[in-house]
């Protein structure tokens, strides 16, 4: 099965991105929400995040996010201890959802790939970019949340520039209409590709 990734800043709108394609028949594994439901389900990550963060890491059971995203996010150190502790629970569970998917290719949104050198994982990649006065505008519109934690976000990930380089496809998403327009030219390309 062909697994394309696709990836961007965050805001930068990947998951609406993500969502067009799947709209054409595309199986869709988002990463992120799958990693928040087994940190919530899974009794061996809820146990080792409390040892990493203590009992706070959950309120009433539940994942305490604003908890957890002002610990990490300041400190790269625990991101990773963090991300080592989930990440390959994630990659066990998509492991198994890859294997049920019959289609030409699969599509695998993650908000961090070349962070973490996990590009050998994909066929192909896409990233989404969009300039960053504007990828922070929709995320204070989206979100409750503080300009100065938008930057924290942004400065633990790679710039687009990076992800541009190493990346197979680029969709600029400044404007959703002429985004849209390329990523139905990659799709078109893809099923092509795998065609072949
Ligand atoms: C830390 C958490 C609880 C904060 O939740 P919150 O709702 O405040 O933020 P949100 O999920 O919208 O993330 C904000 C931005 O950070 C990015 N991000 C999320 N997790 C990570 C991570 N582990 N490393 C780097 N960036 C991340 C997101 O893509 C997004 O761009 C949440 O991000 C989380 O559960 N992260 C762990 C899951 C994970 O590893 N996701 C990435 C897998 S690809
Ligand atoms: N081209 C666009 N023009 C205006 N708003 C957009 C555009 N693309 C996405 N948005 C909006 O911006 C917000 C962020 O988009 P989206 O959630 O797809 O980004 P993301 O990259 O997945 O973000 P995150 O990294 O936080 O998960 C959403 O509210 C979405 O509807």
């Amino acid at each position: 099965m062909v697994v394309v990734g696709i990836t961007g800043g965050i805001g930068s709108g990947k998951t609406t991105i993500a969502n067009y394609i799947k709209s054409f028949g595309i199986p869709l594994y988002v990463a992120d929400k799958e990693a928040k439901a087994l940190m919530n389900r899974s009794k061996v990550i809820k146990r080792k995040l409390i040892q990493l963060f203590g009992d706070k890491a959950y309120v009433d059971g539940k994942l305490n996010r604003p908890f957890l995203a002002k610990m990490i996010f300041n400190d790269k150190s625990l991101l990773n201890q963090m991300n080592a502790i989930v990440h390959p629970k994630v990659a066990s569970h998509f492991k198994r959802w890859l294997k049920k998917q019959d289609a030409p290719y699969i599509l695998k949104e993650a908000a961090i790939i070349f962070e973490n050198n996990l590009q050998s994982n994909y066929d192909y990649i896409i990233t989404v970019v969009a300039d960053e006065n504007l990828r922070i505008e929709r995320i204070l519109d989206r979100d409750d949340t503080t300009q100065e934690k938008i930057k924290a976000i942004i400065n633990n990930q790679w710039t687009d520039s990076q992800k541009k380089e190493l990346s197979d496809f680029v969709i600029s998403n400044n404007d959703l209409d002429q985004a849209k327009k390329q990523a139905l030219q990659i799709h078109t390309k893809l099923l092509k590709i795998t065609a072949e």
